[in-house]
């Protein structure tokens, strides 16, 4: 291999892809529309590409990171690069395959979509199987390289690294027992060498590959197959230089496993992970070790000269040092320039993407020449971060409410209590039916909402055509004959960063968009103070669709641990606070929603799963906390107001317990693309409440029959008594159209008689 690599000097571990303005998104949305064709969705792509490597170029980067780009994933781009394309996506042309596999076509069910880590960025599952045969199928890293160096610009392809690739990966259905994708490096590493080698022939001098897995928890073999797969990768003769990157916290024991195999550098994650161990492993110290002390994963301005301290001590330990990123910028907004609305104090705190890379450039000259003008830059961006946070004005109130907490805030009358007061008062059938709470988000509900940003309506427009869209929901509903209802949430742009445009202590954005999964885009509230309400937030809007039905509506909230998970939070208190000064608020919220007469409140927590730690020592004290904050939102309703959770997006069988801490009375939960298996461990555990295991796949176009949603019900009520069975479709359905879900809801009731009709026979023979 190249003996005399560039050394990397100031980097960034990626950067975001769906364009400032989310070019991507529309010309992915359009091009799936039928509106563009492939050419001008390339042109677009090409174009967002360029500007991105220009920019860190000249933004002063020594090392810009490439293939960073992704028309929909970077694990989706993985399994497509080594050919691990099932069966039942062949037949279409490149790029249709490739976007079948992530969104399905007709009567071809997509990959998983799930979690990446503990972010809310979500990829897609390869599935492999003991026959799956990896070869180099595409070029994706070589000619994204070379589309660069037309430019000038040499980059560092960043690649997904082969064991997270199979750590991440499921066995396909009907895969042999005792198979595991892991079975499956040694000739997945044949394909990594073919492709080092191609990538060293266009002269590539670094690439990246990305170990995230490995800040986990992992098993002997598994620790055994990353030193395996990297000695063998190190060992090849015609390569470029390997950099192995860990985030998202500490390589613990993989490190020194890294640092004794031939890579030569490492790239480790300084804000969510510590220094400590680096200098005890000795290995490193004929490494480049790239610190990424700049964080990826929020929008806070570095404190710089605590930055540049961590590097120094770190100068004596290493081979030669390069500073990062924690992570990619992937999770972050592009350009704080973009945001005019935000309070200038604020301002002066953050760092996007394009100021996080200026902080990286910063702190790569203080590390190298280390001039005065440099060192005075450094001082004063320490200051200013240090003041900022000095002057967040407190709220006394809500300190003195979160000090004067008992035990008793956090705790309901038992279950048993509960259920027969909602039994009396809401008197539901068996196997009720609702649904999770959005409807669909139509053009013109998005439009009026735009329309009232930009003046052209006024609120009072905007309120009527919303209570219209409310009239129209529950009519729909009742037509259906479903049994609990909701409002449709029409008026929330997102389910997060609805509450903080009400909530004091946050602020929102204008163009502060993140990828969240393909085209799905999110933005981030910034959790900057205390956190308090000054006035109801769901509450007009959740009477007046009450007051159009006797049936009851479900008041509709976001936990606390949710508003966190998907917001920046500040960094200057622990979690558990934090969430609890939002969870304070909702329980006031319930407690007006309530007093108005609403019957049952859902209290949403999809991101229960996500937040809890990658290690398994850490995450005791995280469910204590999560679950004791939803309590807290929770525990001041009365026992016959019925508390509903909702959980999705994730494999729930590592927080089956903190399901059963949140203590809910209804907890509809994803289970249709996971065959219900969430109903055995709930039982497992003896779980006795109310359960609502999603029937229907809305992640999905596809409509489900009678059949099956009779078949898969049945199947549940064999697992859950009826009485405390529930049947709703697995999630929200504001991202689907009304001719998916208004047949998917009607097959749904249909199917709910026929097996009620089934238990009735048999109430009566046995
Ligand atoms: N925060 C969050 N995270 C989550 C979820 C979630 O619901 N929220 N669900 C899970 C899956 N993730 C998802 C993430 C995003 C979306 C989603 O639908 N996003 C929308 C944007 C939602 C939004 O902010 N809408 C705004 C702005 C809409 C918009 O783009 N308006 C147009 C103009 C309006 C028009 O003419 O269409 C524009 O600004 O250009 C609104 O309704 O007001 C999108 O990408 O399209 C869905 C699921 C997990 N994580
Ligand atoms: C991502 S969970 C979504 C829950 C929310 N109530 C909805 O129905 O959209
Ligand atoms: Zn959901």
């Amino acid at each position: 291999m190249n003996h005399s690599l560039p050394p990397i000097g100031s980097t960034v571990l990626g950067y975001p892809r769906i364009g400032p303005e989310r070019e991507l998104k529309r010309a992915n949305e359009s091009y799936w529309a039928g509106r563009i064709g492939q050419d001008e969705l390339e042109a677009t792509a090409r174009k967002l590409r360029a500007r991105t490597w220009t920019e860190l170029a000249t933004a002063g980067l020594d090392s810009v990171p490439g293939n960073t780009f992704s028309y929909y994933d970077q694990m989706l781009d993985t399994a497509v690069l080594f050919g691990a394309v099932p069966r039942r996506f062949h037949g279409l042309s490149e790029l249709d395959t490739y976007f079948a596999m992530a969104r399905g076509r007709d009567g071809v069910r997509p990959l998983e979509l799930t979690k990446w880590f503990d972010t809310n960025y979500h990829y897609l599952v390869p599935e492999l199987a003991p026959d799956t045969t990896f070869i180099l199928a595409g070029d994706k890293p070589v000619s994204e390289y070379r589309e660069a160096t037309e430019l000038g610009i040499a980059t560092r392809p960043v690649l997904v690294g082969p064991l997270t690739f199979l750590l991440l990966a499921k066995s396909a259905a009907g895969a042999a027992a005792g198979f595991t994708p892991l079975d499956l490096l040694d000739p997945l590493l044949d394909a990594y060498a073919e492709l080092l080698a191609r990538l060293a022939d266009a002269g590539v001098a670094w690439v990246q590959l990305d170990e995230p897995a490995f800040v986990a928890d992992r098993s002997g073999a598994e620790l055994a197959a990353l030193g395996r797969a990297y000695d063998r990768l190190g060992a090849l003769s015609h390569r470029p230089g390997l950099l192995v990157a860990g985030y998202f916290g500490d390589f613990g024991e993989a490190l020194p496993v890294l640092a004794q195999s031939p890579v030569e550098a490492v790239a480790v994650d300084l804000v969510a992970g510590s220094a400590a161990a680096i200098p005890v492993v000795t290995a490193l110290r004929d490494k480049t070790v790239v610190a990424g002390v700049v964080d990826g994963r929020n929008v806070w301005r570095t404190d710089l000269k605590a930055a540049a301290s961590t590097c120094a001590s770190l100068l004596g330990s290493v081979g030669s040092l390069a500073v990062s990123t924690s992570c990619s910028l992937l999770h972050v907004p592009y350009d704080l320039d973009a945001e005019t609305k935000l309070p200038s104090a604020l301002r002066e705190r953050l760092a996007f993407a394009r100021q996080k890379v200026a902080e990286v450039v910063l702190l790569g000259q203080a590390l190298s020449a280390g001039s005065s003008a440099v060192t005075a830059r450094i001082t004063a961006a320490s200051e200013t971060v240090r003041a900022g946070r000095a002057a967040e004005p407190r709220n006394d109130h809500v300190r003195g409410r979160i000090a004067a907490l008992r035990p008793q805030h956090r705790r309901r009358v038992p279950y048993a209590a509960r259920a027969a007061a909602q039994r009396d008062r809401l008197a539901l059938p068996p196997l009720a039916t609702t649904t999770i709470g959005s409807f669909p988000q139509t053009t013109d509900v998005r439009r009026a909402r735009a329309d009232l940003r930009a003046g052209r309506i006024d609120e009072a427009t905007y309120t009527d055509r919303m209570r219209a869209e409310i009239r129209r929901i529950i009519a729909l509903q009742e037509d259906i004959g479903l049994d609990v209802l909701v409002h449709g949430e029409p008026e929330r742009n997102d389910m997060v960063q609805y509450f903080a445009e009400q909530l004091e202590g946050f602020a929102t954005t204008e163009h502060g968009w993140v990828q969240s999964y393909g085209s799905r885009c999110v933005r981030p509230p910034i959790l900057h103070g205390d956190v308090a309400r000054t006035e109801p937030m769901t509450l007009d809007w959740i009477t007046y669709a009450q007051s159009l039905t006797g049936k009851p509506v479900k008041g509709m909230l976001t936990g606390p641990v949710t508003i966190l998970a998907w917001s920046f939070v500040r960094d200057d208190q622990p979690l558990a606070l934090t969430a609890d000064q939002v969870a304070l608020a909702l329980r006031d919220e319930v407690r007006d929603l309530e007093a108005a007469g609403i019957r049952i409140v859902q209290v949403d927590e999809p991101a229960l799963r996500e937040l809890l730690p990658p290690r398994a020592e850490d995450r005791k004290s995280y469910v204590d906390w999560a679950t004791g904050a939803f309590r807290l939102a929770t525990g001041g309703a009365a026992a016959s107001t019925q508390l509903h959770t909702h959980l999705c997006y994730s494999e729930f069988g590592d927080v089956i317990e903190a399901i059963d801490g949140l203590d809910a009375d209804v907890t509809t939960i994803e289970a249709a693309r996971s065959h219900m298996e969430v109903l055995a461990d709930l039982r497992a555990i003896g779980f006795a409440r109310g359960v609502g295991p999603g029937v229907y796949d809305i992640h999905s176009p596809r409509v489900p029959d009678v059949a099956e949603l009779a078949e898969l019900l049945s199947a549940s009520a064999a697992a859950v008594a009826p009485d405390r069975l529930w049947a709703n479709p697995d999630c929200g359905l504001k991202t689907r159209g009304y001719p998916e879900i208004e047949p998917a809801l009607r097959n749904t009731v249909a199917a709910v008689r026929e097996v009620r009709a089934r238990l009735d026979y048999c109430a009566v023979r046995y």
